[in-house]
């Protein structure tokens, strides 16, 4: 077994070695495999992935950062504006030779008419490194159906492209016979074996509709080596598509059935289901390549593949699913109690590689994300970084209820986590119940709300307010009767039943402010100190009923907490509400608090 640890040590060993020149159709090291980035075409073939010439650029000055060996800028027959991308990419990023001599190729894709061949030739050629990849169907279904062409035309049009491109001083060609994998392999051999004699230096098979089985294309590709060997030095290479979520394996399947040339995207965008991602063909033969995969290696910098997968995301607005593969947020993230318990013990235990690997640094050393499945061993770990330091017993009842808290609210943070601590050592020790609320609200108008609460000293009061939403208009009126300043820090809804009739439970957070802002820190594990915070819930299905409850609750647990701190002053004995009318009005009650306060 290769232990993360060691793991890491040897991506920095691959960093570091000198990858062979660059001779299009020859590798000198039989085990180096070619990484052919396709984000730029492929990957912009998603829907909705349309980038902009200028992203296209920083796109590629960041593929060039990673190392990849071949850039795929684009299809520079769509359109003036790819022409125009691919020529950019092709004369800066295509000349911007590395200090170890690095120079990434740049390559225009082609259909195999002479305008399409020009128009990409025209693109590319100013590159130092400059590469054109024509292709057509050789499915019987692409060529009778879509080409409408017979099988000698298909190869006639192929070769023909090919001795164009070297007619007009293009050397390094790749030919692609799109469909391969559902494609006669008899007629592929034929082809194949004429468009090296014509001059293609790398021949790239294509699985377009995703169809093919790990072991099959790896025996298709074997079988396509041993034929194409005799017509001379030529690379053969993968493109994966990823139809039945097979486009890694396909793609390592490939090289180990002889391919020196993988193509893939970014993220794995591309069209349909996308295309063998980069990232983890990359990772797989980083991670795996001297023990499973006969000694592979490519010319990746792993340390770049967060940041490219980042700007990739953002530009193409391609977003990654959380549980993605090597890039998704939660690939190096942990949340069940069992696995935490491993991760704080060993990190070996749950992670294959660390984040920093692919150039990510996380907050938390052992990834933790609390949520419904974290254990004790997880909580306290987070409580002792905020500074808190647990009784057994106190761990116990502060665990208890933050298992059912997190039963209601998906993310757990480090405010909930204080707000819990906080809450089970200050019980209130007055009490403010909500009786009525009515709200006014709509389009029209200001929203309204009227609440009747009756306070620790069992006058009941009514106040009235406007906000600028029912909400926001409930919680102040209850601050006009409840006396004590308070920020609202989190206010979360969840329905905790299904239906229309669904029950809502609010959460708030909340922390002193004005002129209790100064009561009690806790110290920060990053740092600085935390203000406490004490939370409350409700639930009712008005869900502006349950934010006031909410409120009121925490409001409760806020007051125990300060009253406990000054128990004695009477400026405390009017905030806590003890004023002596009955039954009043928000005006009467706020004289006769302000009557006692003074
Ligand atoms: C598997 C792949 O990913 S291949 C790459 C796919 N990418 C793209 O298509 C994106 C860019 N494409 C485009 O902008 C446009 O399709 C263009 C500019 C290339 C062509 O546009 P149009 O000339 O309007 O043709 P249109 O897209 O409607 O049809 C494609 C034509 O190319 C032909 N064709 C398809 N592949 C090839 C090929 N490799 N070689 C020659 N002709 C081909 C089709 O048979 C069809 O011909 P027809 O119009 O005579 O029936
Ligand atoms: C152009 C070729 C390589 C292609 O994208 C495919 O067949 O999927």
């Amino acid at each position: 077994m290769q232990p993360v640890r060691a793991a890491g040590e040897v991506v920095k060993a691959v960093e570091q070695r000198k990858r062979p020149e660059y001779i299009p159709n020859r590798i000198d090291d039989p085990d180096y495999v070619r990484i052919f980035d396709t984000t730029l075409r492929d990957g912009e073939q998603s829907p909705g992935a349309t980038l902009t010439s200028k992203e296209k650029l920083e796109i590629a000055k960041k593929l060039s950062q990673l190392g990849v060996d071949i850039i795929e800028a684009g299809f520079p027959i769509a359109s003036p504006d790819d022409f125009e991308a691919v020529r950019s990419i092709a004369m800066e990023v295509g000349n911007a030779v590395h200090d170890d001599g690095y120079v990434p190729v740049i390559c225009g894709l082609s259909r195999t008419r002479e305008k399409d061949l020009e128009t990409a030739w025209e693109a590319v050629r100013h590159a130092k490194l400059p590469r054109v990849h024509t292709f057509i169907a050789t499915s019987e279904i692409h060529m009778k159906y879509k080409l409408r062409m017979t099988p000698d035309e298909v190869i006639a049009n192929a070769v023909n492209a090919v001795k164009h491109l070297r007619s007009m001083g293009c050397t390094d060609i790749e030919f692609s016979p799109e469909d391969a994998g559902r494609s006669d392999p008899i007629f592929l051999y034929e082809i194949l074996a004429e468009v090296v004699k014509a001059g293609a230096t790398t021949l790239n098979i294509p699985d377009t509709t995703g169809w093919t089985l790990p072991h099959e294309f790896q025996g298709l590709i074997s079988k396509i080596k041993a034929n194409t060997e005799g017509a001379g030095g030529v690379i053969i290479s993968t493109h994966c598509q990823n139809d039945l979520g097979l486009s890694t394996a396909n793609s390592l399947a490939g090289a180990m059935g002889g391919a020196r040339q993988i193509e893939c995207t970014i993220n794995g965008i591309g069209e349909r289901a996308g295309n063998a991602s980069l990232e983890e063909v990359v990772m797989a033969i980083a991670l795996r390549g001297k023990d499973q995969l006969g000694g592979l290696w490519t010319g990746v910098r792993p340390v770049h593949i967060a940041a490219a997968s980042k700007m990739v995301c953002d530009y193409s607005g391609m977003m990654v699913q959380p549980h993605k593969a090597i890039v998704g947020a939660n690939a190096f993230a942990h949340e069940s109690g069992i696995h935490q318990d491993g991760m704080l013990k060993n990190r070996d235990t749950y992670e294959i590689m660390s984040p920093e690997t692919i150039g990510l640094t996380r907050v938390d050393a052992a990834g933790i994300v609390l949520g419904k499945h974290s254990g004790r061993n997880a909580l306290n770990t987070r409580l002792g970084q905020l500074g808190f330091e647990l009784s057994d017993e106190q761990l116990n009842d502060v665990f208890r209820r933050f298992k059912s808290l997190a039963d209601n609210k998906k993310n757990i943070t480090d405010e909930d986590v204080l707000a819990l601590v906080n809450d089970e050592v200050h019980q209130p020790t007055v009490v403010w119940v909500l009786e009525d609320l009515q709200v006014v609200c709509g389009s029209m108008g200001m929203p309204t709300a009227t609440i009747r609460i009756r306070g620790p000293d069992g006058i009941t009061r009514v106040a009235s307010s406007v906000g600028s939403g029912p909400v926001d208009a409930a919680y102040k009126a209850i601050d006009s009767l409840v006396r004590v300043q308070a920020e609202l820090v989190d206010y979360s809804v969840n329905s905790v039943t299904e239906g229309i009739e669904a029950l809502a439970n609010t959460r708030v957070v909340i922390r002193p402010a004005g002129r209790q802002a100064d009561v009690g820190y806790v110290k920060s594990y990053k740092g600085g100190r935390t203000q406490r915070t004490f939370s409350g819930s409700g639930a009712d299905e008005d869900i502006v009923v349950s934010s006031a409850r909410a409120y009121v609750s925490a409001l409760n647990k806020m007051i125990g907490f300060i009253s406990a701190k000054s128990a004695a002053s009477a400026a405390t004995a009017a905030m806590l509400g003890a004023a002596s009318s009955s039954d009043s009005s928000g005006d009467e009650s706020r004289e006769a608090l302000a009557a006692a306060e003074a």
